[in-house]
This record gives C-alpha cells, sequence and structure tokens, in this order.
C-alpha cells in the first residue's frame, strides 16, 4: 500500500484552530493561512503531486460517512491547490453547510464568494439543497397547480393520468426522489462553469453530503433519466393522438410546453452529472473515513458501490489518526491501540487495499506557524479525544 499525505485544515471558528484570525492578501497571512500539511515530506509529495500536476480542469468529490472530515479535507484540499497555482472553487453540496464555518466566511448566498488567502483565486459556494428540490417542484408543477394531475394535464396526457398511475410517476413528480438535491446541485456548478466568468477554475473540489445520500445520488441520474425520458417518450408518442381526441370533444388546446422543457432540461442535466461521475479523465472521487471498525467497514462499502458504478476512485484519506507521540496516557494508547487495528483492516480489506492511502493526524503538521502553537494543539486534540472516549464509555455504562 502506498502512504500519501494530505492537508489538515481545521476551520477557525472551530476550538481547536490555530487560525483565529480572518485570512487577508497580506503576505503575511498568507503564509499563516497555509494548509497544514500532515505527513511525513517524502510521503507529502506521492499523491499530490499528481492531483496538481496538468492544467486540464479536475473534479474532486470527497466523500464519506458523516462527521470525518469531509468538509475539512476538502477545505485544505482547495487552498493547497490554490496555493499550487490552481484557479479553484470548493463547493459544498452537503445540506448540513459546515463550509462557511472552515472558511470563518459567509458562503451561503448560493453564489461563488471569493476566499481570501492564497496565491491563485479560490472561490466557495454553498448550494441550498432545498432550493434545488424547490427547483425541481416547480419543473413539475403547472403554475398555479400542483401533483400528478395538473402536470399530466399540462402535457397534453390528462386523460391517460389515471393509467400511468401504476407507473409510479406520481411519487417521482410529487416527491423528489433523495439525491436529487445534490445532483441538482452538482449540475447548477457545471453550469457556473460553462459561462465564461467561471471557466477559469482547474480544481474543481466537491464536499458532499454523507455516504447513503452520495450513494443514492449516484444511482439517481439513470433512474431520472430513465423516468423522464419515459415520460417524454410518452408524450410524444401519444400526444397528437390526445389532441385529436381533444378536438373531436371540442376541447383542444396546447400542451404547456415549459413543463416537458423543463423535464428535459433537468433530464439532460443529471446526464452531464452522471457523465462527469464516471469520467476517469477529469474525475476522481475520494473517500474520507477515521480509523474505527465502523468507520472503515462503511468506507469499504462505499468504495464497492463507487466501483460498481463506474465512478473513478483511487485515493483514501484515514483522518483524525493520533499521533504517536502525543500522550502516554491510558486512554491514548487504548485508543490508538484501536486505531492501528482499524488501520490495518485497510491493508487488509479487499475494496480499500488498492487504494493510496493519506494519513491525517493532528500533530505532524509542517506548516504550522509556531511551534507552540504547534504543541497545543496536539494537547487540545489528544483532550477532545479524552472526552470522546469518556462520554462513549459514560454511555455505554448507562444503556
Ligand atoms: N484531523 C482533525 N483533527 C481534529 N478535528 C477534526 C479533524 N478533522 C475534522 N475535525 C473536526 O471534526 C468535526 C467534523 O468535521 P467536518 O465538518 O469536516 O466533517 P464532515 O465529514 O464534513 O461532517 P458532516 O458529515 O457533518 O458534513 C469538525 O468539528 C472538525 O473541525
Amino acid at each position: 500500500m502506498e502512504v500519501v499525505g494530505y492537508a489538515h485544515y481545521l476551520r477557525p471558528s472551530h476550538p481547536l484552530s490555530l487560525f483565529k484570525f480572518r485570512p487577508t492578501f497580506n503576505k503575511h497571512h498568507i503564509k499563516s493561512l497555509q494548509v497544514r500539511a500532515i505527513a511525513a515530506p517524502a510521503e507529502a509529495t506521492v499523491g499530490f503531486d499528481e492531483m496538481v500536476s496538468g492544467t486540464q480542469r479536475k473534479y474532486y468529490m470527497l466523500g464519506g460517512k458523516g462527521g470525518v472530515g469531509k468538509t475539512s479535507c476538502a477545505a485544505s484540499l482547495a487552498v493547497k491547490f490554490a496555493n499550487n497555482g490552481h484557479p479553484t472553487l470548493v463547493v459544498s453540496t452537503d445540506p448540513a453547510h459546515s463550509l462557511s464555518d472552515s472558511f470563518a466566511q459567509d458562503l451561503t448566498g448560493g453564489t461563488l464568494v471569493p476566499v481570501e488567502g492564497p496565491y491563485s483565486p479560490l472561490f466557495a459556494l454553498e448550494l441550498n439543497p432545498e432550493k434545488a428540490k424547490e427547483e425541481f417542484r416547480s419543473a413539475t408543477q403547472i403554475s398555479g397547480g400542483s401533483g400528478i394531475k395538473d402536470f399530466m394535464d399540462g402535457m397534453g396526457l390528462g386523460v391517460l393520468a389515471e393509467q400511468l398511475g401504476e407507473l409510479k410517476l406520481g411519487e417521482l413528480l410529487d416527491t423528489p426522489p433523495p439525491g436529487l438535491d445534490e445532483a441538482i446541485a452538482i449540475s447548477k456548478v457545471m453550469q457556473f462553469l460553462e459561462s465564461q466568468e467561471y471557466n477559469m477554475f482547474t480544481r474543481v473540489v466537491f464536499d458532499t453530503a454523507p455516504t447513503g445520500h452520495t450513494l443514492r445520488l449516484l444511482s439517481l441520474p439513470d433512474f431520472l433519466d430513465k423516468s423522464i425520458g419515459k415520460i417524454l417518450k410518452l408524450r410524444q408518442k401519444i400526444a397528437s393522438a390526445t389532441s385529436a381526441i381533444k378536438s373531436v370533444f371540442g376541447q383542444e388546446g396546447t400542451p404547456k410546453p415549459d413543463a416537458a422543457d423543463k423535464l428535459e432540461r433537468l433530464r439532460e442535466r443529471m446526464i452531464k452529472v452522471r457523465e462527469l461521475f464516471r469520467d476517469t479523465t477529469s474525475t476522481e472521487f475520494i473517500i474520507v473515513t477515521i480509523p474505527t471498525v465502523m468507520a472503515i467497514s462503511e468506507s469499504s462499502r462505499l468504495c464497492a458501490s463507487l466501483k460498481k458504478e463506474d465512478v473513478p476512485v483511487k485515493r483514501l484519506i484515514a483522518n483524525q489518526v493520533l499521533p504517536p507521540s502525543a500522550s502516554d496516557c491510558k486512554f491514548c494508547a487504548m485508543k490508538r491501540k484501536d486505531q492501528r487495528r482499524a488501520l490495518d483492516m485497510i491493508q487488509n480489506d479487499q475494496e480499500l487495499s488498492s487504494l493510496m492511502l493519506g494519513i491525517l493526524s493532528g500533530n505532524k503538521e509542517k506548516e504550522v506557524d509556531t511551534a507552540s502553537a504547534n504543541q497545543m494543539f496536539s494537547v487540545a486534540f489528544v483532550n477532545k479525544l479524552h472526552a470522546w472516549i469518556m462520554s462513549a464509555y459514560l454511555l455505554m455504562l448507562l444503556f
């Protein structure tokens, strides 16, 4: 197994963060903002060099179990790309956004916000999943009306609404399928990138939603493509017949083209998202995990599903690995032993063992501004671990 170094970044508002200031373009601050690489220098060059090479646009999707550090890693990676000369965009499609916290900037407006600090332009964007869902709903509703019946009427297919009920199209149209918000968010980013204003980005980093959500998103484009394709095909086939029937009964009206157009556009966008996910030349899905048996098992399943969906995946980040020399206390020794066991699982795992592994810990940072701050971080991190272990232990006793 190859060991790769990655970057680490704690949001400025994080209690453990060393960066309590708002970064500016001032050179001194730029230095302080630099992402802290965790691995040893030799390790740090493996893998990242490959990620940073070339000026062709590349997409990196970071995903994994909830709370493992996807946002922190996405923010770190984006800063690192920007510091290595790539105009970079980092996007959060996770419904529970925390990118704003990571950069201590308000990114909630749904537009691209410049992040101050790195050498090359870095923009960040948080997409509101609720808005994305609204968009879908409006695409399936006729002005003023709602639900499948209105939609079918609008498509000139009112007569067939009942027969189509068994196809479960109503469910698709009235309740957006899970993962749709994220798919729409990703397609929105692709739209941004097509515009002249934003086509300069050579690296795009996605902080995706937790595992289950992402997996649903992966099968969504196919599902939507089939469902919407079915509706549109059906509409095409019988539109003329319906219109003839209506004209006999004197009810001929023009089917509202708006709904069909919107659906057709949505379908095209979903196809593009699917293509992007499977494009081995430009896209890579990076799995973020933590060294626990449960998280590694889930990562293995995620990896298998990604491979099954033909999504390129070749890197794994193991985050929050306890540094070897932080403390000699009993809890830490026990924790380290557990983590070692979990990390060994990676080596023996059929899915994960072939991936390049990046280890992120708390104290082997290379670009920390002062040694004392480094020490402070380690102690604080260990203290935090104590608190986690203690609460877990207490919970076990209680239940
Ligand atoms: N290496 C690390 N050392 C210490 N704390 C960390 C580390 N990585 C992440 N954290 C902290 O763990 C918490 C969760 O991190 P983060 O928000 O990046 O995870 P996430 O996977 O994006 O979460 P979610 O699934 O909820 O979106 C944050 O408080 C973050 O600061």
